[in-house]
């Protein structure tokens, strides 16, 4: 069974009023345990709303969203719980720091929790190693933090709840290439480790395909396409008509592939696609890369 079930998800803003604005219309999805989602698509199609219905910070207009096969707001189902087995990380979460040390804001949410003494302490320990967040700065104020770092901490936050969903909004937006680097490695690591299934939202879908098992691509409110990044992107023609961006590597791999070079479209960085043809070229063009 999928660790999380959207079933015919429909979401209108100002429902019934002048400003009615439809945002998600009949969205069905299955997020697997253990699995690195990526959701895509480009500004308004729909893609922060349906990750604030994944926890219940949004009540579906219509449709459901099922935890382990269970809705979460059946009458029996306690949204608390689910919020925090499904930690939700805002896009600049950094500004939602408020507590007057590091540790204080870290240990909010298993405060919030009900948890004991030891075990907050255990998990704040725990979430700054996760987040490479030196022990040194738990006592400091996070707003003399780096920017960076601040993010971090806001990260910590959501993963001292230890949440079995990590979902995370555009959580490299407004970082420099090595923030974004940095942030996508931590991302990876908390997978890694922890196996926490991850629902990743970006615009950029050079990052999404590096980094996701699967791809999520949405438009005007709907699924417009589902799959691993490589039957995704064999679809660039569809994309780009639908005024998505492929990544550069994939659409030059793409026409090699359509002129007869056996090249695997499934890579998505410069050194890979470099390493194929020169690999293509030292087997004197006879063998697949
Ligand atoms: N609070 C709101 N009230 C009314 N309409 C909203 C609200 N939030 C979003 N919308 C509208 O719902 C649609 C989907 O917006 P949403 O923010 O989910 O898209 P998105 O894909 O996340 O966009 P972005 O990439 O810019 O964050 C858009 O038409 C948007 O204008």
């Amino acid at each position: 069974m999928p660790i999380l079930e959207v079933h015919d998800l429909s979401h209108v803003y100002s429902k019934g009023t002048p400003f009615e604005q439809k945002a998600l219309d009949h969205v069905n999805l299955n997020v697997e345990r253990g699995e690195f989602l990526a959701i895509i698509g480009h500004t308004g199609s729909g893609k922060s709303t349906l990750i604030q219905h994944l926890n219940g910070l949004l009540r579906p207009t219509d449709g459901q969203v099922l935890l382990h096969g269970k809705n979460i707001f059946a009458s029996d189902c306690d949204i608390r719980r689910v919020r925090f087995r499904i930690g939700l990380v805002f896009q600049y979460p950094e500004y939602q720091l408020f507590e007057e040390t590091v540790g204080k804001d870290i240990a909010y949410g298993p405060t919030n929790m009900g948890l004991d003494a030891a075990e907050i302490e255990r998990r704040v320990a725990q979430a700054m190693e996760d987040v490479g967040l030196d022990v040194s700065l738990r006592d400091k104020s996070p707003f003399e933090l780096s920017g960076g770092q601040k993010r971090r901490v806001a990260l910590a936050g959501v993963v001292a709840m230890q949440p079995e969903i990590l979902v995370l909004d555009e959580p490299t937006a407004g970082l420099d290439p090595a923030g974004r680097r940095e942030m996508f490695e931590l991302i990876r690591r908390l997978h890694d480790l922890h196996g926490t299934t991850i629902v990743l939202v970006t615009h950029s879908m050079e990052d999404a395909a590096r980094m996701a098992d699967r791809l999520v691509v949405m438009q005007n409110g709907r699924v417009f396409l589902t799959g691993k990044p490589e039957e995704v992107f064999a679809r660039a023609d569809e994309l780009e008509q639908a005024g998505l961006t492929v990544p550069q590597v994939t659409k030059i791999l793409l026409e090699l592939k359509k002129r007869g070079i056996p090249v695997d479209t499934g890579c998505y960085t410069i050194e890979q696609a470099v390493a194929q043809l020169l690999a293509y070229k030292q087997a004197g063009g006879k063998n697949g890369c």
